[in-house]
């Protein structure tokens, strides 16, 4: 019988939990979130937007398909969406001690203690989650043994500081030189820009990329609140002045908001699954789309040189805006995917079209 260690979440409001170790020893404090998502744990994991949290899979069983071997193309990670693993911990119902998968190396056991990343197995996720949905998301902390370390608010913290690259680093030799801002990239969204055609210089969050020679600028995903990141806002209000190509995802979405004089807000529970529908503007399609934020853009704050793109059907918050007449725009859910639906992949065309239209290449 394998012997495991036991382990208890403390919730900022009182509640216990105590589960099983799956993963290292060592007690860690975070922000509790839930995600529904029922695949891509891997993807998940190596999110840097999951940096400081602690996330609840609701969906039970995982572990079963293992984790991927670490392979590179085009100097990235092949399957996994940044080079480590961010989150803080890892709770779940049940965890799956035998694994099997094509690209399966290593179990999420094994791979949870090489990043020190605790995990608990044999909680209650689904009355964990009630609790997150009553009160929003909350503080907690994963304590082994006698160990007692203090609660620790993530959010406080510029996060994009921790997720971001050092250097500023050039992938591909495509056409369109795009600007990649990495406040805590998913690898998936580089993949998607080399598959049009682009050159990206990726640069770190606090790098005066308006100096660079480039057709476009991409603000990608990352961690913590947005209004922790002014620096980089203020490299994209100059930019916003100009006419080059804007997209963003996510923190990108709302970093494009501050810098065109919106707000943000942090929402009860955020959005963290792969069923996130969300409605064009103007019309009534509706895409199914994955998701990853606890922050949202403050629509009725927009100045009016701004419009909404997209809106969540769920709880009508913002999912995207865009300029009315210069080619910018964002959205607040991932169209790079990874893991979870693809559909809406289609805005990096119309973010490329942007720059062959800016160039006068027509489409
Ligand atoms: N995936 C992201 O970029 C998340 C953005 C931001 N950190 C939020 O939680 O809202």
């Amino acid at each position: 019988m394998l012997k495991v260690k036991q382990a208890k979440l403390t919730l900022e409001d009182g509640t216990v939990f105590t589960g099983k170790s799956f993963g290292s020893e060592n007690s860690v404090a975070g922000e509790v979130v839930f995600y529904t998502a029922m695949t891509g744990y891997p993807e998940s994991l190596t999110d840097p937007s999951y940096t400081g949290q602690i996330l609840v899979s609701t969906y039970p069983m995982i572990g079963n398909y293992g984790v991927p071997f670490d392979s590179k193309e085009n100097g990235i990670h092949k399957f996994y969406e940044s080079h480590k693993l961010h989150i803080s911990g890892l709770i779940i119902s049940d965890y799956s001690f035998e694994f099997s998968h094509w690209n399966a190396q290593k179990s999420l056991s094994d791979w949870l203690k090489e990043y020190e990343v605790p995990g608990l197995f044999d909680i209650d996720t689904r009355a964990l989650t009630k609790i997150l949905r009553e009160k929003g998301s909350m503080l907690g902390k994963i304590e082994f043994e006698n160990e007692t370390i203090d609660f620790y608010d993530p959010n406080l913290e510029n996060l994009v500081a921790k997720a971001s690259c050092i250097n500023r680093e050039e992938y591909g030799d495509g056409e369109h030189r795009v600007v990649l801002v990495d406040c805590g990239v998913k690898n998936n969204i580089i993949r998607c820009l080399l598959d049009r055609d682009a050159t990206v210089i990726r640069v770190p969050w606090d790098y005066d990329f308006t100096k660079e020679d480039y057709d476009g600028v991409f603000i990608s995903n990352g961690p913590g609140d947005p209004a922790m990141c002014m620096e980089t806002v203020g490299y994209i209000k100059q930019i916003v002045e100009e006419d080059k190509p804007v997209m963003g995802i996510c923190l990108g979405n709302q970093l494009l908001a501050l810098a065109a004089g919106a707000q943000t807000y942090k929402l009860k529970y955020g959005h963290r699954s792969h069923n996130q529908p969300v409605i064009l503007k103007n019309t009534n399609r509706c895409y199914i789309t994955s998701q990853n934020h606890g922050y949202a853009v403050e629509t009725e704050t927009l100045p009016p040189d701004w419009e909404i793109l997209f809106t969540n059907a769920n709880d009508n918050t913002n999912e995207g805006i865009k300029h009315k007449s210069k080619p910018f725009f964002s959205t607040q859910f991932h169209p790079e995917a990874s893991s979870g639906p693809t559909d809406t992949e289609f805005l990096f065309d119309d973010f490329i079209d942007n720059i062959k239209k800016y160039k006068g290449l027509g489409n």
